[in-house]
């Protein structure tokens, strides 16, 4: 098993790299790719670690080797947000970024699961989606924007709302990955009741977490270490369905449904990505009400990204 990260010297970069240095299955190659020339000590000092998972680093003209063979590539390089800025005005420099990497995985590794970080992530995928479908390699079983961060951050909340081990505890999360498009499904949260007050407030703080992390870093970038944890569990989960194991993840992937091109359901993943794109079940009427108001701003975000790559 190959696993690409490309941005691997960032913050999001070095934490993901650091988990799967020490949690991959024995035998797996890492390779590290980022523009940034820090990227080569990243792979020796995580190298210094004893695993059998070997680190490589690729600069910023070494993108074909790092890809060669790959059989994941995850993507969080570009820009993150500071305070006052949403998602959304990350495009100018992100879209780019992710369009000339994707182009890279068509050339290299077409065969690989790809799955993008950069915000926003509404819009990337899609931009990754259009890249590889005019290279003729795109295969929706093997395209993922990655909202698991989503998924953590619902389960602890709900945890310390209600004094319950965030272990044990599961929150759906479906819709996109910014604002009110993160549709948390507490209605389905097995075990434990909400208040229409509670619900309320524990759906504005999911929706707002990543922007309660920008505020308190305060211009210093955006999660980074929840979000190494987010992609690792999403990239080990990808890792053992490949290898035959049973695993259902929630991530942004293209539907059939009628609610948007691309939406955050329950996956079953498998040896080649998605296996079952597994229905979200019944909505409560506030939850129905919450996807009725966000479809067409996540919609619009889609499009944003179809028409970057086609004009
Ligand atoms: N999906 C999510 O839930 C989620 C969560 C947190 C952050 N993010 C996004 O992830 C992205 C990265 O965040 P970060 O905090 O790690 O940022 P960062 O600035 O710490 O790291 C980004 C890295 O990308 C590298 N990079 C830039 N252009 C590149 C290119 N063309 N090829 C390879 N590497 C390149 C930079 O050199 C840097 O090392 C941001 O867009 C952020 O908004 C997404
Ligand atoms: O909020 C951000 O800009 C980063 C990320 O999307 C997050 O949810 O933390």
């Amino acid at each position: 098993m190959k696993v690409a990260v490309l941005g691997a010297a960032g913050g999001i970069g070095q934490a993901l790299s650091l988990l799967l240095k020490t949690q991959l299955p024995a035998g797996s190659a890492l390779s590290l790719y980022d523009v940034a020339p820090v990227v080569p000590g990243v792979a020796v000092d995580l190298s210094h670690i004893p695993t059998d998972v070997n680190v490589k680093g690729y600069g910023k003209d070494d993108l074909a080797d790092a890809l060669q063979g790959a059989d994941i590539v995850l993507i969080p390089a570009g820009v993150p947000r500071k305070p006052g800025m949403d998602r959304s005005d990350l495009f100018n420099i992100n879209a780019g970024i992710v369009k000339n990497l994707v182009e890279a995985i068509a050339d290299h590794c077409p065969d690989a699961c790809t799955c993008i970080i950069t915000n926003p992530v509404n819009t990337t995928v899609a931009i990754a989606a259009e890249t590889l479908k005019a290279k003729g390699v795109y295969n929706k079983n093997k395209l993922f924007g990655v909202t698991t961060l989503d998924v953590i951050r619902a389960e602890t909340f709900v945890a310390e709302a209600k004094g319950l081990n965030p272990a044990n505890v599961h929150v759906p999360v479906i819709g996109g990955h910014s604002g009110t498009t993160i549709l948390p499904l507490l209605s389905q949260v097995e075990g434990v009741e909400f208040s229409d007050e509670e619900v309320a407030s524990l759906t504005h703080r999911i929706q707002n977490a990543g922007t309660e992390v920008v505020e308190a870093k305060a211009g210093g970038g955006s999660a980074t270490l929840s979000m190494g944890q987010a992609a690792a569990r999403f990239c080990l989960s990808l890792v053992a369905a490949m290898r035959g194991d049973n695993v259902v993840e929630y991530t942004y992937v293209e539907t059939n449904s009628d609610d948007a091109v691309f939406f955050s359901h329950p996956v079953r993943l498998g040896k080649n990505g998605v296996e079952e794109i597994l229905p979200y079940g019944e909505l409560s009427a506030f939850e129905k009400q919450a996807k009725q108001d966000m479809l067409e701003g996540l919609r619009g975000d889609i499009k944003i990204g179809v028409d970057f790559v086609n004009g």
